[in-house]
């Protein structure tokens, strides 16, 4: 049976790198029992690290693989509900786009100072070489209105703990869905 927190729609986490989508989304499925799918461990399984796919092929190979992860795992959670984590710049594509108008799409607002330290610490982003903050900032800018448009939710995730914003996350979705069903009736 699908929860009844899900509305009958994948849920979607999306935001600009190092916000928590990942670690957010993987606490959300353990809360409701739920399979977590990350869309970048999706494509490492199949072609091997992102770093390697960048250097490789490009990054426009590398969004076309994307792109075919993200419709494959969101189809498949229509059918086998799971919480998905898409990395920062799937959103781009007009493809995946359309297919999260299908979704309860989550956006995860942050801001650089937050996210300053883990990018410091994890080197293995193609798109953060060189000035790492310098770089997220400019994709954070020139992204964030896809990710606002697409948002059905937006979660503050510049404080609390990774399982104290699960728990938020939890209960905005559920407010989400009774509201829908209310406005449905
Ligand atoms: N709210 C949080 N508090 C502390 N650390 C966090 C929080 N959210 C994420 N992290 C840590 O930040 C790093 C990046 O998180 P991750 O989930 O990989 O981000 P994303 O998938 O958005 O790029 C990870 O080491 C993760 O454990
Ligand atoms: O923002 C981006 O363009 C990217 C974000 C990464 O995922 P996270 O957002 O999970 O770090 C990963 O997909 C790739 O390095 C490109
Ligand atoms: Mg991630």
């Amino acid at each position: 049976m699908v929860p009844a927190i899900l509305d009958g729609r994948p849920v979607v986490l999306v935001g600009p790198m190092a916000v928590g989508k990942s670690a957010i989304g993987q606490q959300l499925a353990q809360q409701l029992g739920l399979p977590f799918v990350d869309t970048d461990a999706v494509v490492v399984a199949a072609h091997g690290s992102i770093a390697d796919i960048f250097a490789g092929r490009g990054e426009h190979a590398f969004r076309e693989i994307e792109a075919r992860a993200v419709a494959k795992s969101i189809e498949s959670a229509k059918a086998q509900p799971a919480i998905i984590s898409l990395g920062g710049g799937a959103v781009l594509d007009t493809g995946t786009q359309q297919v999260l108008g299908e979704c309860t799409v989550v956006y995860l607002e942050c801001d650089a100072e937050t996210v300053a330290d883990r990018i410091a610490r994890n080197t293995g982003r193609p798109l953060l070489q060189g000035d790492a903050m310098e770089r997220w900032e400019l994709l954070f800018a020139t992204r964030r209105p896809v990710y606002e448009r697409l948002a059905d939710l937006v979660i503050d995730v510049r404080s609390g703990s990774v399982a104290e914003i699960g728990l938020q996350l939890e209960a905005r979705l559920r407010e989400h869905a009774a509201l829908k069903q209310e406005v449905e009736k």
